[in-house]
């Protein structure tokens, strides 16, 4: 891997402490980070060096998956500098321009620069404009953009910020990160069907009967009021996560194709998504917003009660749809989507279920549908349900064939995204195209939203959501697992 620079715009902030910097670390630990980096961290406030590098080593000692080395460490906090800076002011670039300079020659390393956006939306667009126009960006090396969803807050936003960007970074230089994809069970996905041959003929389409995607919190809007009551588990899950999801579930590839060819198959699937209409929409998607309750023994409040939310807010923690991909492989097979805060579990899984030719008769009784789940997150684990008799009833009771992997020994997300944009690996990455066809497929749901379309139902935490989501697939007599 080259040496580079990397700067980290938000380094005070809660991503960097509980992601960024542990990441970093992990790849430090297992050799996976440049022989040479320097890296940089910016935030608003004045910081020495030296309590800025101890402040990374709280985060890593605080968040990190691994034990953390006495050896390596002052090693490793040694490639850390702090800039304080604020985002509007000239100024700051031309300091930060200077300490990027400096430490590339002390270092001895060439002009590769990777800059890193973990900031608010609502900053992006500035800040790649000040780096173009204070040179930072006119280096003899290579350069790349790393940005944090969501990318825009509409349609029209994301074109607008994309515009931009596309001023300063070409369509190959930005990464638009979804730690969605970073998730080791998501990667796999795409060899999945590859390294598996028995599983190519059980995921025949024709014996699916629904795919279900969800990814439940039990945690609720925690610090983040000011960014989420604006954006929603539309903007915050959906048109980012969830969608990527549904892609990578729908691409299941039976060959090896390049890296480019899965973000095109990828393109594809979004493509095909059946457009749903924003005076119909109420048919397809549920939303909810959480009341008081209690979650695993602990009373919490109602999402209105929130430090920061308006207690008038009509902002969606929950959401549930049905969608379907109008292509020749999934064609007529319902995808059931949702998301939700202060939810009964932390889960994030693919549940694809099995027709059942088979009806109830003296002989089968209990049958019950064969699924095949991919648990994500927290736990990775494949399980496939199947019916066995019991001998003394007579009667057929689900078991599981389970194999689940050992979770802490995974790499985190963040460190496998970061590790790609180091290489240039933009496999994993949100290409543009992905990104502007799910604001298209959702922009008609904002739309009904601010038309008061789509009733907003409440659930009490700690719940499944609202009883309406059951409703989605009781039409179809399916029901959510
Ligand atoms: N936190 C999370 O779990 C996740 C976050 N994200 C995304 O990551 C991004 C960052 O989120 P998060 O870390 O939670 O946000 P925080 O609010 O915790 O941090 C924001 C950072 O931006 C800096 N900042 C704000 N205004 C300015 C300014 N004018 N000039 C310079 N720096 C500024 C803050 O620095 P300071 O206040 O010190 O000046 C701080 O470091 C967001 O886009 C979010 O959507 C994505 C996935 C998960
Ligand atoms: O991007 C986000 O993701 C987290 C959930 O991530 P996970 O890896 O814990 O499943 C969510 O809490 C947050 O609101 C959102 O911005």
């Amino acid at each position: 891997m080259q040496d580079m620079t990397f700067v980290l715009f938000g380094a005070t902030g809660d991503l960097a402490q509980r992601k960024l910097f542990p990441a970093l670390y992990n790849l430090y630990l297992d050799g996976r980070l440049p022989e040479n980096i320097s890296i940089v961290g910016l935030g608003r406030n004045y910081c020495s060096n030296e309590d800025f590098q101890s402040k990374v080593e709280r985060a890593v000692q605080a968040y990190s998956r691994r034990t953390v080395q006495p050896s390596g460490l002052q090693d490793f906090l040694s490639k850390f500098r702090y800039c304080a800076f604020d985002v509007t002011d000239k100024e700051s670039y031309h300091h930060l321009h200077e300490l990027i300079d400096n430490r590339e020659i002390e270092l001895g390393i060439p002009q590769n620069r990777l800059f890193y956006l973990s900031v608010g939306p609502s900053l992006v667009d500035v800040i790649t404009s000040n780096l173009n126009s204070s040179g930072i960006c006119q280096n003899n090396g290579w350069k790349r953009l790393i940005v944090e969803k969501p990318f825009g807050s509409d349609l029209e936003t994301a074109r607008q910020l994309n515009k931009n960007l596309s001023k300063t970074f070409n369509e190959e230089e930005i990464y638009r990160i979804d730690h969605y994809l970073g998730k080791p069970m998501v990667q796999n996905l795409e060899t999945l069907v590859l390294a598996n041959p028995a599983l190519k003929s059980l995921l025949d389409h024709k014996q699916i009967s629904n795919v279900q995607i969800t990814a439940s919190e039990t945690v609720g809007v925690e610090t983040r009021a000011d960014y989420y009551d604006k954006a929603g588990a539309i903007r915050d899950m959906v048109q980012n996560h969830l969608l990527q999801l549904v892609m990578m579930t729908a691409i299941y590839l039976p060959e090896k194709i390049t890296a480019n060819e899965i973000r095109v198959k990828k393109m594809e699937i979004i493509e095909s998504l059946r457009p749903l209409l924003k005076e119909n929409a109420y048919k397809d998607v549920v939303r909810g917003q959480y009341e008081s309750g209690d979650i695993q023994g602990t009373p919490v409040f109602g999402y209105k009660e929130e430090p920061g939310v308006d207690d008038s807010s009509k902002n969606d923690t929950y959401f549930a749809a049905r969608l379907y991909i109008d292509n020749p492989s999934w064609s007529g097979i319902p995808f059931y989507i949702r998301t939700g805060k202060r939810l009964n579990q932390k889960s994030t899984r693919i549940v694809i279920e099995f027709k059942n030719n088979m009806k109830d008769s003296d002989v089968l009784q209990g049958l019950t549908p064969n699924l095949l789940i991919l648990e994500i997150s927290p736990n990775e684990s494949i399980s496939l349900r199947v019916n066995m008799k019991d001998p003394s009833s007579n009667r057929f009771e689900p078991v599981w064939i389970n194999f689940s992997t050992n979770s802490e020994s995974l790499p985190e997300a963040y460190e496998l995204l970061l590790f790609d944009a180091m290489l240039g690996n933009a496999t994993f990455f949100s290409h543009w195209k992905e990104v502007e066809l799910s604001w298209e497929w959702i922009q008609p749901l904002l739309e009904a939203y601010q038309e008061n379309l789509l009733p907003l139902y409440s659930y009490p935490a700690g719940s499944t959501g609202p009883e309406e989501a059951n409703q989605l697939l009781q039409s179809k007599q399916f029901k959510w697992w």
